[in-house]
């Protein structure tokens, strides 16, 4: 083995110089895929995203041969970064090229379908199928596009999805991973991560409980009890989005007091001719009032804000996207002018944040703390932005009333985003874990998917599935085989960062009223933070903000705590649903 220092910060330097290239040029590649969807730019990307697979696998087995007990910690940790490269580590180019080729196919899928709610009129997801779900209140139109969209995508990727699992898992046993869930969850350095997620949601779940009983009491006010099975659950289609992720769609009708002020600046951004550009010079005026990096020309140059109007296919999911060269940074999005696309604006900047924060470390350390931490960080923002304090700053709130029931809007506003996601954030990587470990076979993917549903969620499907239906490729995360258990953590986590940041502006007074704008400590606290990258430890990066080691949701349910007493009172012994599904 290499034991020579100066052989060592060599090989360094070099990794670090060629890796940043070859990610480069494969982020442009994706980027005009993703921006232009052709087979002639799946073809570009593909061959580029081989290229960059196979320099790891050199890399990784170059960095093999050094002796990493003579090496500096953070030399280390780098070598250890450089040769733990996943799915890169299939060395039979057939299986690496069809693995890739497989996840491109999936996203193609999943981004180019469209559902015809009639003879004449097919629509996409973005923005038509969005906006249907959380306007209308048709409970058969619902069902059409609730339908509909799974068999245009999900339903049409089902087998693939099971060759893209089994190829995964080959490439990662050469790492001697479990399998491909192993991997993933090997990122948390934390050998009790999977527990310490189930404690999380075994302690949040109650909140989650007394959230659904009262929007399950409202919707059959609506729609007729007799719509809701015996069994407790709510029907998924009725909850205001596609996936019943988040149910912000349905606050007009599960605001606590109407005649009080509801939280939905919707109507006030389009009275006040918002644009796409504008919701980004709002998100980025934020940032900078924090002293954190502005967004630079390249990013307003180049980026994509709002879908093309030239008929081209594009991915509409939003992103967030690092080149690798320490000056392009960009944001993909189908930008709609409402109160979620805000908040996906500030989500999306926050992640451009931390990549300019850390953008002069090595390669192998400009990534976030834990992938939960880069969830969390956007999110942070807008649990000032959305205040009403805020929002009357900005002229979106006309006049600020402080009183409880004012107070409860505002919670309850917050709870159907954050409250609300927290089985689905739950569920979607115990479902994904439990394919990759081989207990849920290709035969059984649907149904166990309905049973986490059923059982976490308390949603149950409106119309019979079957196994040939594939339910969960209906959500992009599955296609795009991008891990989700990070939004779970980060909405747990987000609320420490917030609690941490409004203690350092001196807040008085609840948690849900601090707004930390244009505090530059507060600012310079979470850049501290960010700086780091992945370079040390994610418990270390949660103690420098936060003072705790651990991930912990007491902040969130304190911040909820006054909204729990009053669904407590409102639900009375009403809550509550049967594990199992309703036959
Ligand atoms: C090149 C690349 O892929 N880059 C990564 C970033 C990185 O890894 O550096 C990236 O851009 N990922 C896309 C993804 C998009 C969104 C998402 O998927 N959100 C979840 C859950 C959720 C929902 C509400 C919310 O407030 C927060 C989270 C969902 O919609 O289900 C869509 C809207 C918000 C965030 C993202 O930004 O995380
Ligand atoms: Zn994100």
């Amino acid at each position: 083995l290499i034991n020579d220092s100066q052989a060592i910060q060599d090989f360094l330097t070099d990794y670090n110089r060629k890796a940043a290239e070859v990610m480069y040029e494969y982020a442009e590649a994706s980027w005009t895929f993703n921006t232009n969807i052709t087979d002639y730019n799946q073809k570009m990307m593909l061959d580029l995203q081989l290229k960059a697979d196979k320099f790891s696998q050199d890399a990784s087995r170059n960095a093999s041969q050094y002796n990493l007990t003579v090496m500096s910690q953070s030399d280390r940790r780098q070598f250890i970064k450089i040769m733990d490269i996943g799915t890169a580590a299939q060395t039979n180019e057939t299986k690496m090229i069809r693995l890739n080729k497989i996840t491109s196919d999936m996203e193609s899928i999943y981004s180019t379908a469209t559902v015809c709610l009639n003879k004449t009129n097919c629509v996409p997801l973005d923005p038509d199928l969005t906006k249907l779900f959380s306007e209308s209140r048709n409970y058969d139109d619902l069902l059409t596009a609730w339908k509909g969209w799974r068999d245009a995508s999900g339903r049409k990727m089902k087998d693939l999805f099971a060759e893209y699992v089994t190829l995964s898992n080959e490439a990662v046993k050469i790492l001697h991973y479990a399998d491909t869930g192993a991997y993933w969850r090997s990122w948390y350095d934390t050998p009790t991560f999977e527990d310490d997620v189930r404690a999380l949601f075994d302690q949040l779940r109650p909140l989650y409980e007394q959230l659904h009983a009262y929007a399950r009491r409202k919707l059959k006010s609506m729609y007729g009890a007799d719509k809701f099975p015996s069994s407790g659950h709510i029907p998924a289609h009725l909850l205001g989005n596609m996936w019943a992720q988040q149910w912000d769609g349905l606050i007009e009708e599960l605001t606590p007091f109407p005649n009080k002020a509801s939280f939905d600046v919707t109507d006030e951004m389009v009275k006040q001719n918002y644009t796409a550009l504008k919701i980004f010079q709002t998100a980025d005026h934020f940032f900078q009032s924090l002293g954190m990096i502005p967004m630079p020309p390249e990013f307003w140059n180049k980026s994509m804000l709002e879908k093309p109007t030239d008929g081209r296919d594009v991915v509409c999911h939003a992103s967030a996207w690092d080149f690798y060269n320490g000056k392009d940074f960009r944001i993909s999005a189908c930008t709609n002018v409402d109160q979620f696309d805000f908040v996906v604006a500030h989500h999306e900047m926050g992640h451009l944040v931390y990549y300019l924060t850390y953008k002069d470390l090595p390669v192998s350390f400009r990534t976030g703390a834990n992938c939960g931490f880069h969830e969390a960080v956007g999110d942070v923002m807008s649990l000032s932005v959305q205040t009403p304090e805020h929002m009357h700053t900005i002229g979106l709130l006309e006049t600020l009333t402080d009183d409880s029931e004012t107070d409860l809007n505002y919670l309850m506003s917050m709870a159907l985003q954050k409250i609300a996601f927290i089985p689905f954030g739950f569920l979607i990587d115990q479902w994904r874990w439990k394919v990759f470990r081989g207990e849920t076979t290709p035969d059984k993917y649907n149904e166990e998917w309905w049973n986490l549903r059923c059982r976490y969620q308390g949603v149950s499907p409106p119309v019979e599935r079957t196994s040939a239906d594939f339910d969960p490729g209906a959500k992009f995360h599955i296609p795009a085989n991008v891990p989700y258990i990070r939004y779970f953590v980060s909405f747990v986590i987000q609320f420490q960062f917030h609690k941490a940041l409004c203690n350092l502006t001196g807040h008085q007074g609840p948690l849900h009223r601090c707004d930390i704008y244009n505090n530059k400590e507060a600012g310079k606290k979470l850049s501290d933070m960010l700086k780091l990258g992945s370079s040390k430890p994610w418990t270390e990066a949660m103690y420098l903000l936060t003072g705790q080691y651990k991930m912990d949701a007491q902040p969130l349910m304190d911040y909820f705590k006054p909204l729990l007493d009053y669904l407590r009172v409102q639900n009375e012994n009403d809550y509550g649903w049967h594990p199992n599904c309703p036959t």
